[in-house]
């Protein structure tokens, strides 16, 4: 398994965590752990656009490294990049609007449009930024964590690739419209996707990323049947297609609010973590996996981080109780936000940490 071109790895505690091991602790990562909540990450971006840093592996690998210097809890990095750069290598045009978000200016709105969609992809050509920041990254993490890569999920690309951006809210009646209406559609359209997101995950393994996740943002905006015919059987495709050239890789997918699919995802799926967001009780949603062996990652509401310390501290241990510390990837519901402090992130980690390895040496964890 070690890799030659990298130095040894000094903190393997995700990855035991992910292989169904017994650990001392919790490990512990925050989605968005890199971005404008950090004085050093905007100075970056203050002279130099979104997809700029993205497309730049040496900028790409100094804002993934800037969480992981200043906290030295966190037991991962992930690659800083963006799920949209999937549809920018299918040839479509994405801006990052400064407060406001993704802006695709020529969305895809008909079928008819479809031909304007580059497949297949030649990823090594459009992604190989990705790649080369991956490279760079692990060679100056020096061991210090694991890398992780990851991809939009199909449903998540197809949806931003429809509607233009600002989905939030949104209703998302252009791109459900497809999935009603134009169905041979956007299975095809689902299915491009699909294939491009497995090479380009592939891609980022080769290169040197060593965990995975998939990022289904807008899974929860979708009925169960809608779920059920245009995000599992995709979800599941990925990570047996991904499986089948790297077998040991292990795979997070995060359908953020498809609670009723994760029995389901659990079932069929080769996933080996499952994440959720603070919607369900992490008890239910062990239950909802019960008789498959996933790992849950998850969940804390984002909105705990700006009620201080003490309020921090209290959901952590509340959450901790309910996932039990083993099997157990400790992790925000969703990203950090841009208003969130440093001081939040810091006692966040650091409250994992204690209470993680206190419940566990307790040995009250009710997996045991
Ligand atoms: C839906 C989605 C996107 N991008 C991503 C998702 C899935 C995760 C999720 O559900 O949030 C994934 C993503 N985007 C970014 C990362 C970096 C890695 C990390 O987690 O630290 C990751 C993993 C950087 C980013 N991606 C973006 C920023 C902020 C933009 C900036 O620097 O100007 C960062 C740091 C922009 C982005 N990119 C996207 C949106 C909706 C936005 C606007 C959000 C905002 O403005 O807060 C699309």
């Amino acid at each position: 398994m070690s890799d030659q071109r990298f130095a040894e790895l000094k903190n393997d505690l995700i990855l035991r965590v992910c292989r169904g091991e017994k650990v001392e602790r919790t490990p512990v990562w925050i989605m968005r752990q890199a971005g404008r909540y950090l004085p050093e990450f905007k100075e970056v971006r203050a002279d130099v656009d979104f997809f700029t840093v993205c497309r730049n592996p040496e900028l790409a690998c100094k804002v993934t490294l800037q969480p992981i210097d200043r906290f030295p809890g966190l037991d991962a990095a992930i690659i800083f990049s963006d799920i949209l750069v999937i549809p920018q290598a299918m040839g479509l045009e994405v801006q990052m609007i400064p407060g406001k978000g993704p802006h695709f200016p020529d969305p895809v709105r008909e079928p008819s449009e479809m031909s304007r969609v580059k497949y297949p992809v030649d990823i090594k050509k459009e992604l190989q930024y990705v790649f080369d920041a991956i490279t760079l990254t692990r060679q100056r993490l020096e061991g210090r964590v694991p890398l992780i890569g990851f991809s939009g999920a199909p449903w998540t690309l197809l949806s931003y690739c429809i509607e233009g951006g600002g989905i939030s809210g949104s209703g998302m009646n252009h791109a459900k419209l497809w999935l009603y209406k134009y169905k041979e559609e956007s299975h095809r359209f689902l299915k491009m996707l699909t294939d491009t997101v497995v090479g380009y995950l592939i891609g980022q393994v080769d290169a040197g990323a060593q965990l995975l996740q998939v990022f289904d943002s807008w899974s929860g905006d979708l009925s169960p049947d809608l779920f059920d015919e245009y995000c599992l059987p995709y979800l599941v495709d990925i990570a047996k297609r991904v499986k089948e050239v790297h077998p040991t890789i292990p795979m997070i997918c995060f359908a953020k609010g498809s609670n009723f699919g994760l029995t389901k995802l659990a079932q069929l799926s080769q996933y080996d973590v499952l994440g959720i967001d603070w919607t369900i009780e992490p008890k239910v949603a062990r239950e909802f996996v019960a008789g498959t062996n996933k790992v849950l990652q998850g969940n804390m509401d984002p909105a705990v981080m700006f009620a201080g310390q003490e309020v921090i501290d209290r959901e952590v241990e509340r959450m901790i109780n309910s996932f039990g510390t083993q099997r157990y990837i400790a992790n925000l519901g969703h990203g950090m936000q841009p208003s969130m402090t440093i001081d939040s992130a810091a006692n966040f980690i650091s409250s994992v940490h204690n209470i993680s390895t206190r419940l566990a040496s307790e040995k009250v964890n009710k997996q045991e």
